[in-house]
């Protein structure tokens, strides 16, 4: 008897220990199986970016899609500005949208070289146009600006080739690269690669274009001359100077005979979005039910992405306050670039109505 009521706490600990150790090993499981599943889900949704290391590493996984590890060269800086490069903003739109998609193509899809490209104008808007168009899932674009047609040219197709994100047989590539259309060499290269590549070019009124260039530029050199000195050669007589890049870029006439040399019109798209959509041979997908109208911004933003909570606009570098420019030399300008103006919507076909 006594040795039944010695025995029976020790049974009592016993199975105690034994339910203790059961629970204790469905929880760890349980966690593990949990934990797991995360990190393959994190490593997925950021394949393709996971060579991204070093002091830049967080930021640069704020952009959403840099695209592989060979991105030394292209202009990353300039991404992270424009895709509204807080710690809140990722560039890529409509990561959650794609999420899937990406995850799949990823894995299975090849590097190849883009389709089209958004070769233009610099600050035309070709961030707002090429965010707009990769939130379509037949499309997958480098979010950096490469510079291969211009500046990296010698480093050959296949270094082009490897910044480029995976596709399926069924998406399309693309990346911008807005001084392409005012390279010189830039229409022969890319016909190089393949004369059937599409070209987008966003354009906007040269004056406004090229105010916008000017304050983008003093943003970052203060002390730069006043726009009217850069602007004029002799600024009463009117002469105005076409050496200026800020200038020259707006005289689109000039670059796209360049172009036309080396592409047939109908293989180049002057940008009105929607348009985009059905140039790429893609259905329509993005429709204005996509955007709103930010007033603060003065430009369409993102409605809310499925992978957020907030709504996305691009980033500081997009919608600076023009620097006041007198609308004497506003008008002066106008005038310069009127005949540029009629004989570009002659050869495109198209009345921007600028002047
Ligand atoms: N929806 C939307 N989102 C963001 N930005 C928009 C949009 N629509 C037009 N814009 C105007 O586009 C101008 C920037 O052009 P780019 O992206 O071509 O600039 S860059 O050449 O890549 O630096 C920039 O012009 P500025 O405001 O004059 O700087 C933007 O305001």
């Amino acid at each position: 008897m006594a040795h039944r009521l010695l025995a029976s706490p020790n049974r009592f600990s016993a199975r105690f220990a034994f339910i203790f150790t059961i629970s204790l090993s469905c929880t760890y499981l349980c966690y593990s199986i949990i934990f797991c599943r995360r990190t393959i889900m994190t490593n997925q949704a950021y394949d393709g970016r996971r060579c991204v290391t070093g002091k830049n590493a967080g930021s640069k996984k704020l952009l959403g899609k840099v695209e592989g590890c060979a991105t030394a060269a292209v202009d990353v800086k300039e991404t992270q500005r424009d895709a509204g490069g807080t710690s809140t903003a990722s560039s890529h739109w409509s990561e959650g949208k794609l999420s899937k998609n990406i995850s799949v193509t990823q894995k299975y899809g090849n590097k190849k070289l883009p389709n089209a490209l958004i070769v233009g104008v610099k600050k035309g808007g070709t961030r707002a146009v090429l965010e707009f168009i990769r939130i379509h899932p037949d499309v997958r674009a480098l979010g950096t600006e490469p510079h291969f047609f211009d500046r990296n040219y010698e480093r050959g197709l296949d270094w082009y080739r490897g910044l480029m994100p995976r596709t399926l047989d069924s998406q399309i590539t693309l990346e911008k690269t807005p001084s392409y259309f005012v390279t010189r060499e830039a229409p022969r290269r890319i016909s190089g690669m393949s004369h059937q590549t599409k070209l987008i070019v966003v354009v906007r009124n040269p004056v406004t274009r090229a105010i916008s260039d000017y304050t983008q530029t003093l943003s970052k050199k203060p002390n730069l001359p006043t726009f009217e000195e850069l602007a004029f050669k002799n600024r009463s007589l009117g002469t105005v100077d076409t050496t200026w890049n800020a200038i020259r870029i707006g005289m689109y006439i000039i670059h796209l005979e360049n172009w036309l040399q080396y592409f047939r019109p109908s293989q180049m798209h002057f940008v009105k979005m929607g348009r985009v959509q059905d140039f790429l041979g893609l259905k329509r997908i993005i429709s204005d039910k996509h955007f709103y109208f930010n007033r603060t911004k003065g430009f369409p933003c993102l409605k809310k992405p499925e992978s957020s909570s907030q709504p996305r606009c691009l980033g500081k570098s997009k919608g600076r306050t023009h620097v006041q420019i007198d609308q004497e030399v506003i008008e002066q300008l106008r005038e310069f670039y009127r005949p540029f103006n009629i004989k570009f919507y002659e050869t495109v076909g198209q009345d921007f109505k600028w002047d």
